[in-house]
């Protein structure tokens, strides 16, 4: 290559490197509006030149501009109307879908550059689009479980999407809202550990719940305040269930060289068969149905004189195999497990340099604040300097 045409590629290079990543935020609730607050917070800053929005959408609207969108407008646009928007009344994915052919969140993206889909959304239909993000060169960073936490077929299909198109996966918020658990099983196994057990509360709000509930007052209105606190799953059935608990160690065991199918994790539910079979809309009156169980439960592990926590586990035999489990278990107060307060999920890892005492990581694991700071230190790590 001669000296000039060098240099005319360094230059571009070098613009390549400072243009901003392209941002697309799918999602603008609990979490979603968290993200844009704190993007708006970056404005003016070192980190604000680092990523521009350029898409924002719910189910009902859609904002977009390749040029870069104010997060603060954004944000202050998207909920001062949403309560005039109308329900858009089909599936989800199709509003996205129809509104992504206007306004085009691929064609947003650009195609050239750093481009990341942060995904904000409790949705099948987008987790069900990484895989073909990844595989087009556009990097996903996401605080879904539904992408890497079920089948492991679509496990896999990311992985490999990734792989062919070059680009990451940023799943940091995924489990424990942005604790170090994922970063630290994987630096272990880099550092050649295997690892041989994980054990603990995943669960940000069964942890909050757990914390709280003082077999007094009922369970049910404990469960109203975690929602409010925008703690639990949109449909707190899926905390309750341990559905997103099954979901966090699916992905912690994935990440941990344990290729889990979903069935192959044992599922104690809190979840009574009557209130599983309703509606999303006839929960929150059911809620009381949780009640009984969850007083008598209280009163058995305190005259044992333990703690009721709801805990994960992982076990990896020599053989190859692994038994996973997670349920509601009684500990002694001063059980490793029992410890934390508040949404603290707190978690022990076992691996080659930690045989006899496990690595212990604690911390908030759930809520809107870390949880978007966990999704935009994966959206950094994606832009580079
Ligand atoms: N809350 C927490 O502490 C944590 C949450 N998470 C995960 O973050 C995700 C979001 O949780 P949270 O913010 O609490 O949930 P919310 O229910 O508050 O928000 C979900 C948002 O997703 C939007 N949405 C749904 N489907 C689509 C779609 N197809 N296209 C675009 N937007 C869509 C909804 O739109 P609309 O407003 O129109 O309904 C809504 O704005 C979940 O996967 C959750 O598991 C992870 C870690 C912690
Ligand atoms: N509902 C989840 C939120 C974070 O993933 C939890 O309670 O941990």
């Amino acid at each position: 290559m001669s000296a000039v045409i060098a240099g005319v590629e360094h230059a571009r290079d070098a613009r390549a490197v400072a243009a901003p990543a392209r941002v697309a935020l799918l999602g603008t609730g609990t979490v979603g509006r968290a993200v844009l607050a704190r993007l708006a917070g970056w404005s003016g800053t070192p980190l604000g030149t680092r990523v521009s929005l350029v898409h924002v959408a719910n189910t009902r609207r859609v904002l977009a501009d390749a040029g870069g969108l104010c997060p603060r407008r954004a944000g202050a646009a998207f909920h001062a109307r949403l309560a005039e928007a109308p329900a858009c009344g089909v599936d989800a994915l199709q509003a996205q879908d129809a509104k992504a052919e206007r306004y085009g969140l691929v064609a947003t993206l650009g195609q050239l550059g750093t481009r990341i889909v942060i995904d904000a959304t409790a949705s099948e239909a987008v987790a069900g689009q990484h895989a073909q993000w990844l595989a087009q060169g556009i990097h996903v960073v996401t605080a879904c479980k539904l992408g890497q936490g079920t089948s492991l077929a679509r496990w896999r299909a990311i992985q490999a999407a990734a792989a062919h198109g070059g680009s990451q996966y940023g799943d940091s918020a995924t489990v424990g809202a942005g604790l170090p658990l994922l970063r630290s099983l994987r630096e272990l196994q880099a550092g050649g550990d295997r690892i041989h057990a994980v054990a603990g509360v995943l669960s940000g709000s069964l942890a909050w719940l757990f914390n709280y509930y003082d077999g007094l007052r009922p369970f049910s209105a404990f469960v109203r305040a975690a929602r409010v606190a925008g703690y639990t799953e949109p449909d707190p059935r899926d905390d309750l269930s341990g559905e997103d608990v099954r979901r966090k160690l699916l992905i912690l065991a994935r990440a941990a060289g344990v290729q889990l199918e979903a069935g192959e994790v044992e599922v104690s539910s809190l979840v009574p068969p009557q209130l599983a079979a309703l509606s999303a809309g006839e929960v929150d009156a059911a809620l009381p149905s949780l009640d009984a169980t969850l007083r008598e439960r209280f009163a058995q592990a305190w005259k044992a004189g333990g703690k009721l926590r709801f805990i994960a586990r992982l076990e990896r035999d020599a053989c190859g195999g692994a038994q996973a489990r997670v349920g509601l278990e009684t500990l002694a107060f001063d059980h490793p497990l029992a410890g934390g307060t508040g949404t603290d999920n707190r978690v022990a890892i076992w691996s080659d340099r930690y045989r006899e005492q496990p690595l212990l990581i604690q911390g908030p694991g759930a809520g809107a604040q870390v949880t978007a700071a966990g999704l935009l230190d994966d959206v950094l790590r994606i832009a580079g300097r």
